[in-house]
């Protein structure tokens, strides 16, 4: 059994109380529940209490010898950074298609033409497990620097059987092996593969019929996901597909609304997806379809920086009431980063969301894009004991200082794995 944890004098500790059983909305995304001075008791994995220093110094007063210390005073503590879309197993790089980009190719002409997604499948298939295994893990080391202690992780990069199962099972064991929480999503339905270029039904048949049972029954994955998109997959593909994986217990999650206005989001609402995500050419009609059934946006507005894009209008969706959440969407085409922080930045900057909607949007509302809001995502008694400490004194500095990493600690599962910005180097890794 790991030491208790006691973490001291936070100049502000956020716990974003209250918000375990649904997103936050509207006003409700600033209300962070900041307890300035505040301290918090993290002991077998779980939070057992959080509050006012004096009060938790004595509560604990026949303790504090027992347990590690950690001085907070002057930081920063928020919940550990959940990040809800990656594409964290992947072969490969793409920086030759970022030039050509700069020189003026578009993102779906490259795809068009056997690059994008279908480059990164290519390099995907001639990865071996370990491969992806080791490169992934790295990626989560990242991650995990910089705050952030679940990631969700999708398929997509195989969209033949093997090397799906490839990625999930990559995935699966980096749950495993790594402290940081992985979350599976199978995205079979990422791109139309060449082969089945002149009958893309077929391909649709194959996804409906054979690979989402088998990922449901092999226990792959928890959500389903597709790239709803002109040239992609059409809404009534999408659509079909999100139900198949309806009737064998898999969640819907969209790609909606990318590139071009195309009725995701109105679709994300109709077949109940528990998310939508990029959103940026989404409808007014679709933001409120989805704040009435109560989807999460999902927005990542590093992939519009990436792609030279304009953002989605997340002011717009936080107004009309959709649940919002941030994402780095972690791929070597359009988002090749893992600085949730930096995306923050960004939906400030370019989604004019106020630094505590951020805050919101990279916790408790993250968490509950990925189904995981009632463990995670807020400071409260019960829930896993995920913590960061940034080394800023209040939440808006984390969002005006951008472009350097200001994590300090973080503590995943009662344990410390970051310490002073440097990975514990120590550490085993393993969950129990
Ligand atoms: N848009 C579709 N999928 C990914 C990009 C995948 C890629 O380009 O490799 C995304 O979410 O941005
Ligand atoms: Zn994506």
């Amino acid at each position: 059994m790991s030491k208790s944890i006691f973490i001291r004098n936070a100049s502000q500790l956020v716990t974003l109380q209250g918000s375990s059983n649904a997103p936050l909305v509207k006003e409700a995304m600033s209300e962070l529940g900041i307890i300035e001075n505040g301290s918090i008791w993290l002991e077998d994995g779980v939070i057992q209490a959080v509050g006012l220093d004096e009060e938790l110094a004595l509560m604990y007063k026949d303790r504090l010898g027992d347990a590690e210390i950690i001085d907070a005073s002057g930081k920063l503590v928020t919940p550990g950074l959940v990040d809800p879309h990656t594409h964290l197993v992947f072969g490969g790089s793409r920086e030759q298609e970022f030039n050509m980009r700069l020189q003026g190719a578009t993102y779906m002409e490259i795809m068009n033409t056997g690059g994008g997604i279908h480059s990164t499948t290519r390099q995907t298939k001639a990865a071996t497990h370990e491969e992806l295994f080791q490169e992934s893990y790295e990626r989560l080391n990242q991650f995990l620097l910089h705050g952030v202690t679940t990631v969700e992780a999708k398929s997509g990069y195989g969209m033949d059987w093997d090397t799906e199962v490839k990625q999930l099972e990559v995935a699966r064991q980096l749950n495993e092996k790594h402290v940081v929480d992985v979350v599976r999503t199978f995205m079979g339905a990422h791109a139309v593969p060449k082969e089945y270029k002149e009958n893309p039904d077929e391909f649709v048949r194959v996804l409906i019929e054979e690979m989402i049972p088998k990922v449901a029954e092999m226990g792959l994955a928890e959500f389903n996901d597709v790239f709803c998109e002109k040239g992609v997959f059409t809404p009534e593909q999408s659509r079909q597909i999100l139900e198949a994986g309806k009737r064998y217990g898999l969640t819907p999650k969209i790609h909606a609304d990318e590139i071009e206005p195309y009725e995701g989001a109105e679709l994300a609402a109709e077949v109940g997806a528990i998310s939508a995500d990029h959103l940026l050419k989404a409808s007014e009609k679709g933001m409120k379809a989805m704040a009435e059934k109560g989807v999460v946006g999902v927005l990542l507005p590093g992939t519009a920086y990436f792609l030279m894009a304009e953002s989605a209008n997340g002011r717009k969706m936080i107004d009309l009431g959709v649940p919002v959440a941030l994402s780095t969407d972690c791929n070597p085409g359009s988002s090749p980063t893992v600085s949730l922080p930096f995306i923050m930045n960004l939906g400030c900057l370019k989604m004019r969301m106020t630094p505590a909607e951020v805050i919101t949007a990279a916790t408790i509302n993250a968490a509950h894009a990925i189904n995981r809001g009632r463990e995670i995502g807020s400071l409260e008694v019960g829930k896993k004991a995920d913590v960061t400490i940034f080394k800023v004194e209040n939440y808006m500095k984390l969002q005006y200082s951008y472009g350097v990493n200001h994590t300090h600690t973080v503590v995943k599962n009662g344990q410390v794995v970051v310490r002073g910005g440097h990975l514990v180097e120590e550490l085993s890794f393993s969950k129990n």
